[in-house]
């Protein structure tokens, strides 16, 4: 056990749960250490049948549990802050779900403090960067073969939303993926938001504006487009299709085996993240296990994470205003001078 990673997992709900089992059973080179959460009951079911592991219910027991060297967030976002400067404050390598903070006054607090420790501890859980399909987009794009990208049109459908989940969340909680994709596949920063609302679907719970179509624009004069939809009812359907001057090119139509009988074609689709994106998820905690272990820090940093938020905040401000928002960031400190793109 000594070599291994030990990690503390904070939160032990949907996402927690599965990183845990992640870290036990599918990444090499760590173990999980110590896991926390308020409801301890939770902490205990994830944990079942683990040898070394410390059960906590606050999040800063179980940074200072034996054998913590790295942290992985997964309480929701509200929580985060807390947590990351309390593991900068030990010099811990983290890994955080997104969105990084929520509110960009409190992620520009954390871009703040990794900033004045002089190096990068944190790495944010945008796993859409880890997604084989997604990763060959952006390579077809900056191959060049296509031509200069002039719009993505996205789409971002759940089949449902949890109990808890506000108009706001459709953007600064699930939109942030196309927020952070975007991004990073243009190489831009997005510099303005519009978000309209088509007629909310009787499916949605009551008062939700469910879907919502949020537009983006670019640094460089591309659109983004995002149709988001958190009731659906009928499937988790991520795609992205990127429009260039010289062709198109398109990911995230189902690609599960099709069977044909009785003269209809058919085939599953997928009714969850954990599923659509299950191999990402695996990749993106390898590669933060591996550089962590190296000493360093790849993927999708801390300014990432400020930079959605600041985004998302003024999508949620286009949302209830019906207006178009600029996005104002502040400046970049030099530890981001190289972006992770
Ligand atoms: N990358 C993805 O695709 C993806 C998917 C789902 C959720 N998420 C993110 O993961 C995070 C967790 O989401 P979830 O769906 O697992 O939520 P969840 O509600 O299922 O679980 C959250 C857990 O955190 C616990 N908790 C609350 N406050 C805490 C604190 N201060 N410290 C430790 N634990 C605390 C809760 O008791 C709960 O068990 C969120 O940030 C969410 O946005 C990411
Ligand atoms: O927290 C989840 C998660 O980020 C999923 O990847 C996304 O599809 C959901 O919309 C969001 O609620």
């Amino acid at each position: 056990m000594g070599d291994l990673l030990g990690v503390a997992v904070l939160g032990a709900g949907h996402m927690g749960a599965d990183h845990v089992r992640r870290l036990d059973q599918v990444v090499s080179g760590a173990r999980v250490a110590a896991v926390a959460d308020p409801d301890v009951e939770r902490a205990k079911e994830a944990t079942a049948g683990l040898d070394g592991v410390t059960v906590h219910t606050e999040a800063v027991a179980a940074l200072d549990a034996p054998g913590v060297a790295a942290v992985l967030i997964a309480s929701p976002g509200p929580a985060h802050e807390e947590a990351l400067l309390a593991a900068f404050d030990r010099g811990l390598p983290v890994l955080c779900e997104k969105p990084m903070v929520p509110h960009s006054t409190g992620a520009l607090r954390v871009v703040e403090a990794e900033a004045r420790l002089g190096r990068r501890l944190a790495q944010i859980g945008f796993m859409r960067r880890y997604d084989t399909e997604y990763r060959r987009l952006k390579a077809l794009l900056d191959g060049g073969a296509l031509g200069r990208p002039l719009m993505l049109h996205c789409t971002h459908r759940n089949v449902s939303s949890p109990a808890d989940f506000t108009s706001a969340m459709l953007i600064d909680s699930s939109v942030s993926h196309e927020i952070d994709a975007a991004r990073w596949l243009l190489g831009q920063e997005l510099t303005a938001v519009t978000v309209l609302r088509p007629a909310s679907s009787a499916g949605a719970p009551e008062g939700l504006i469910d879907p919502q179509f949020v537009l983006f624009e670019t640094e460089r004069g591309a659109l983004v487009d995002v149709e988001v939809f958190v009731n659906c009812g009928f499937g988790y359907q991520v795609r992205c299709e990127a429009v260039c001057e010289a062709g198109s090119a398109r990911i995230g139509d189902e690609h599960t085996m099709v069977v044909t009988s009785g003269g209809r074609a058919t085939e599953d689709v997928a009714q969850d993240y954990l599923v659509r994106f299950a191999d990402a998820y695996d990749r993106e905690v390898q590669a933060w296990v591996d550089a962590t272990r190296r000493g360093r820090v790849t993927g999708p940093g801390a300014w990432d994470g400020y930079a959605a938020s600041v985004v998302a905040e003024a999508g949620v401000r286009a949302l209830e205003t019906g207006g178009r928002v600029a996005v104002e960031l502040a400046p970049r400190p030099d530890l981001y001078a190289e972006v992770s793109r």
